[in-house]
Formats: structure tokens, C-alpha cells, sequence
């Protein structure tokens, strides 16, 4: 056993096995206080032995034990420091009770019931802006608590009134000025009492959460929403690696693709939502088991006509000119082997990870389609239906308890209309026998859908918060674009704003009003932010040195 000595704190660490890699820093110690870090540091004890040692600073997943005498010290140390601060609230808790009891000669029941519930909501301007930023990663998210806060703000009004109540918020105050550590705790249980003592009326707004991102569904629009929820909130994303804009897909996902992620080093994203090929058991690696998951589909009729057109290169379309030529000759010459050629088959099926080949009146089908269905319904929370997408938006407000502005975004990733082609029924029917698993599949959630949004929502206020969402889209229309709606990408000024353009589809994008102040500028510039762009943008924010490296040659 080797020994390492520092002035602040000798800290003692069993490591786990022999070779292992110190590429978590778990603990720091701020003089007397630990706190947890997912942080990678290129630190290597690959030579190192099983066995017991010593660090300052830093230590890996093994067990942390402190030694010998000035572990003796620094516990008294902080022993006594804790304990005064303990002795000193407790003194004024006492203080105010009495103040309260003779002020008032209100009965002790009532006073004590009033005190051990703690019903005040403790001013969090006061709280949460000392909680030391390390800290913040064990709280509940920002956006949790923001609106938390503003749920508890007539509480807040009406315990103030309440001279105990007052006074147990200033002794908290005062000592929240002497003790970070303390703050912290006091804000965590504060935070799951408000929790409990809402869990009835209110819902808490979740930020944890995977989307997805299926193919030609609307997808680029949601993740505009998600993308605009997190950055506001300072939310982590689970973003490709090497500033991809996808999840290496069409490869199934596998956690490695997440930049920053680090098995050993836990979890600690908010949101996922990139393309992938999904695969659970990866991305459960990645994100919290309270993760709520959500997908979108569409109709496969209007998905496979906006497929054509946009993927006309892949190797499945480009013998043929027309959708319907395709159609014709699919049975006999589509090979599933060609890459890319998913595509063209079944694409849901495949974006949701099962196998998109199905033979024409295939036996099993049925059986393959109830299979799938169960494992969405197993895997996912919530699955929304884009030809639907205001009610589906209104689904996911309630599902999520998000605000209406949460959930309001502008059509993105769209076609102009002279790429589009008009569908006659009988083509139709041909592309629900050819794309029969995704059919299924879209069959069962277009009904289930429609018995979340009666249970969930009701008909009455769906009508009523569709009618609104559309109201603040206009409105925000209005304020943020130049041309009032979306221009073919020849008429974009600013390039930065010109989505992704690829094959026959000519997609359309927006021109910001000129005349904006900078808040609301910032806000309509976000709306209108085509994906590659900005996942660009948060890839930079959340890893600036990675982003530098890989400029030249993103994309
Ligand atoms: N709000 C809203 N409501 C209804 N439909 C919408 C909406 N936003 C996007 N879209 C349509 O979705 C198509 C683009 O889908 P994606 O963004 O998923 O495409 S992509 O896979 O990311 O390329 C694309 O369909 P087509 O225009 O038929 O190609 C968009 O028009």
C-alpha cells in the first residue's frame, strides 16, 4: 500500500481489479465536501495492482475510505463545523416557535402541522442560485424546478402571510448563506416534497426523453421542438459522435455512438433524438430508466410518395421514373441486400429495428406484425400519428406536461409543391400491399392514438387546444417571418438557414423578419433552424474542443 499525502485531505481507494482505467474523476474535495463528477480524465493506472491507495483529488469506482490521523482531524473538523450550524438553526427554529406560539397563541397542533409539512415554498431565487454547479447534476432538471416554481407561486404568496412560516423561510435563508452543502440538501427535500405534495393536481414536466426520429414523418419538426426545450434549459443532449448529424444509421444504434458517453461514468443526458436504427437495449444504456420514449409514424401512402422523391438515387428507385413504374416492378427486382435500398421497404419497421422484408403474401405476416407492435408497446410511451400532427403535438404536451409554447414549431423539412404527385387509389393500394408490415404497424397506432387522445385529453379540449396551437403558430409567424410562410430554397437570404437539400425534393425553408429585437430574433431564429444546422450549433455548445477539431470536415 502506497501513501499520498496532501495539505487539503488523504483519501484511500481500493481499486476495483487489477488494469483498471481511471477515466472517471468521481470525487473532488472542495475542503470538507464530496461531491459526485461525471467527468472523463485521460488519467491511466493500467499498471497499477489490486489493492489498497491513496489519492487526493480523484478516485476511480473502487471504495473510498479516508486514513490514519488526519482522517481523524478532518472528521472532528467537520464534525464540529456541521454541528454548530445545527445548533444554530435548531436555536432559531426554537426562537421563531416561540415568537409564533406568543404573537399568535395559535394552538400547537396547527403551528407544529404547519412546521413538519413545511408547505412554504422557501424562496428559490434565494436557493437555487447558490447550488454549486457541480451539485446541479443530482438535482432535478431546471426546467423541473422553473416550473415547479411557478406552480407554487400562489402557494408562495399565501404562506407568506404566515409569520412561522415566514420565519422558518428566513432562518433557511440565513443559512443557506453559510453552507452550500446545506443548501442543497435543503433545496432536494424541498424538492421532493413539493413533488409529493402535488403529485395529485399537477404533473411534473419530464425532461428525460428519447425521440425516434423516423423517416419522413414530420421528425425534423419534433426535433426542432426538442432541440429548442433542451437549449433553453440547458438541458444535455445525446448527440452523434465526430459531429455526425445521425446515429450512424442505417446501422443499428450501439451506445458508442454517443459523443461523450462512457459506460463507466454513468449517465447523466436529457434528450436522444437523432435518426437511428433503434436497438433498447443500447440506448437504455445511455439514458435513464425514467426516460420516456416517443415516436412518430405516417401514413405509409403519403410516407412513400415523399420517399420517392427524396430518395430517387437510391439503387431500388432510380431504374424507375415514376412511383407507380416502381410499384410494378418491385415484387420482382427490389434486393433487399443493396445499401440503402430499406429505404424503399417497409421503413418504419426497419427505423423501429425489426426486419423490413416481408414476401408478397407472406404467411407469417400477421404474426411478424403483432410482434412488432407488442415490442413498441412494450418500448415506447407514446407513439404520435404526423397526419395528425396538431392533435399529436396536443397529445404530447399533456404527455410530457409541457406548456403549449413548449410544443409550437413550424412545418420543417417540407416539400414544395411542384415535387409533390397526386396518388390515385389504386397506386395507394399497391403500396399498403408492398410496405404491408409498416401498414400493421400504422393501423394499430392510428387507433391507439385516437383512445390516448379520449383518455388523455378528451375530444372537447383536444378541439379547443388544436384550435389555440394553431392561433400561437399563426401569431409567431407573423412575428418571426419575412414572407409570412415557408420559400423554395432559391429564395433563403441567409444561407445558414437553407435546410438540406437531396434528391428530387425541392425542400422549402424560411426568411426571418428583419426588424426583431435580439430576444425575440434569438427565439424566431431557433424556430426556423434547419436540423443539420443546428445540431451543429449544440454539438459545439456541449463539446466546443471536439467541434473545433472536426470543422473542416463535418458532414
Ligand atoms: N408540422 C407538420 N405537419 C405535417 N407534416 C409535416 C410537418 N412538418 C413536416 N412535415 C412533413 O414531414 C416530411 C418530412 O419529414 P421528416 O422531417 O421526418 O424528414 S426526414 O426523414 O428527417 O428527412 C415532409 O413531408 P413531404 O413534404 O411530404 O416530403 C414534411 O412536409
Amino acid at each position: 500500500m502506497r501513501k499520498h499525502h496532501s495539505s487539503s485531505l488523504t483519501v484511500t481507494v481500493t481499486l476495483p481489479e487489477e488494469g483498471t482505467q481511471l477515466d472517471c474523476w468521481e470525487s473532488v474535495f472542495p475542503g470538507n465536501l464530496v461531491i459526485l463528477k461525471n467527468r472523463a480524465a485521460p488519467q491511466s493506472v493500467s499498471r497499477m495492482n489490486r489493492g489498497e491507495r491513496v489519492y487526493t483529488q480523484n478516485h476511480p469506482t473502487g471504495r473510498l475510505q479516508r486514513s490514519g490521523r488526519q482522517t481523524n482531524q478532518f472528521l472532528k473538523r467537520w464534525f464540529n463545523s456541521r454541528y454548530h450550524l445545527l445548533w444554530v438553526l435548531l436555536l432559531l427554529l426554537v426562537v421563531c416557535f416561540t415568537i409564533q406560539m406568543f404573537g399568535t397563541q395559535s394552538p400547537w397542533g396547527a403551528k407544529l402541522t404547519g412546521l413538519l409539512l413545511l408547505r412554504t415554498s422557501i424562496s428559490k431565487q434565494n436557493l437555487l442560485p447558490t447550488v454549486p454547479a457541480d451539485l446541479e447534476h443530482n438535482q432535478k432538471p431546471r426546467s423541473e424546478q422553473t416550473t415547479n416554481l411557478h406552480r407554487e407561486s400562489e402557494e408562495d404568496e399565501e404562506s407568506s402571510h404566515d409569520p412561522l412560516l415566514k420565519c422558518v423561510q428566513k432562518v433557511i435563508n440565513v443559512v443557506a448563506g453559510s453552507g452550500k452543502m446545506l443548501i442543497s440538501t435543503s433545496t432536494k427535500v424541498l424538492n421532493s416534497h413539493r413533488n409529493k405534495s402535488h403529485s395529485k393536481e399537477t404533473c411534473v414536466p419530464k425532461s428525460h426523453i428519447v425521440f425516434l426520429k423516423t423517416h419522413k414523418t414530420a421528425s425534423s419538426s419534433i426535433l426542432n421542438i426538442l432541440y429548442r426545450y433542451g437549449e433553453s434549459r440547458n438541458l444535455t443532449f445525446a448527440l452523434p459522435r465526430n459531429k455526425h448529424s445521425q446515429m450512424f444509421y442505417p446501422t443499428f444504434f450501439a451506445s458508442r455512438f454517443v459523443e461523450g458517453f462512457n459506460s463507466r461514468c454513468g449517465r447523466d443526458f436529457h434528450i436522444m433524438c437523432n435518426h437511428m436504427r433503434f436497438r433498447k437495449s443500447e440506448v437504455s444504456k445511455v439514458m435513464l430508466q425514467e426516460t420516456f420514449y416517443f415516436s412518430i409514424l405516417r401514413h405509409p401512402v403519403a410516407m412513400m410518395e415523399s420517399i420517392f422523391a427524396y430518395y430517387n438515387t437510391i439503387a431500388a428507385f432510380s431504374k424507375t421514373r415514376r412511383l407507380e413504374d416502381f410499384l410494378d416492378s418491385c415484387w420482382e427486382d427490389y434486393k433487399s441486400s443493396v445499401r440503402n435500398n430499406h429505404y424503399a421497404h417497409n421503413v418504419l419497421a426497419f427505423d423501429f429495428g425489426f426486419d423490413n422484408n416481408v414476401a408478397d403474401g407472406a404467411e407469417h405476416l400477421n404474426e411478424r406484425a403483432a410482434e412488432a407492435v407488442a415490442a413498441i408497446e412494450r418500448d415506447f410511451h407514446l407513439v404520435l400519428i404526423s397526419d395528425y400532427f396538431d392533435e399529436s403535438m396536443i397529445l404530447l404536451k399533456h404527455a410530457l406536461c409541457w406548456s403549449l409554447e413548449d410544443v409550437v414549431s413550424f412545418r420543417l423539412n417540407s416539400r414544395s409543391e411542384q415535387t409533390r404527385h397526386k396518388v390515385s387509389a389504386e397506386t395507394a393500394e399497391k403500396i399498403k400491399r408492398w410496405n404491408a408490415l409498416d401498414w400493421r404497424i400504422y393501423l394499430h397506432f392510428n387507433a391507439t392514438f385516437w383512445h390516448q387522445v379520449g383518455s388523455l385529453v378528451g375530444q372537447e379540449q383536444m378541439k379547443r387546444e388544436v384550435s389555440q396551437l394553431r392561433e400561437l403558430r399563426a401569431k409567431l409567424a407573423n412575428t418571426c417571418l419575412k414572407d409570412g410562410g415557408p420559400v423554395n430554397p432559391s429564395k433563403i437570404k441567409d444561407p445558414g438557414l437553407k435546410p438540406f437539400q437531396y434528391g428530387a425534393a425541392v425542400i422549402q425553408g424560411y426568411n426571418l423578419n428583419p426588424h426583431l429585437d435580439r430576444d425575440t430574433r434569438t427565439k424566431c431564429l431557433r424556430l426556423i433552424t434547419p436540423e443539420l444546422q443546428y445540431t451543429r450549433l449544440l454539438y459545439t455548445k456541449q463539446f466546443p474542443d471536439l467541434a473545433a477539431k472536426h470543422t473542416p470536415k463535418a458532414q
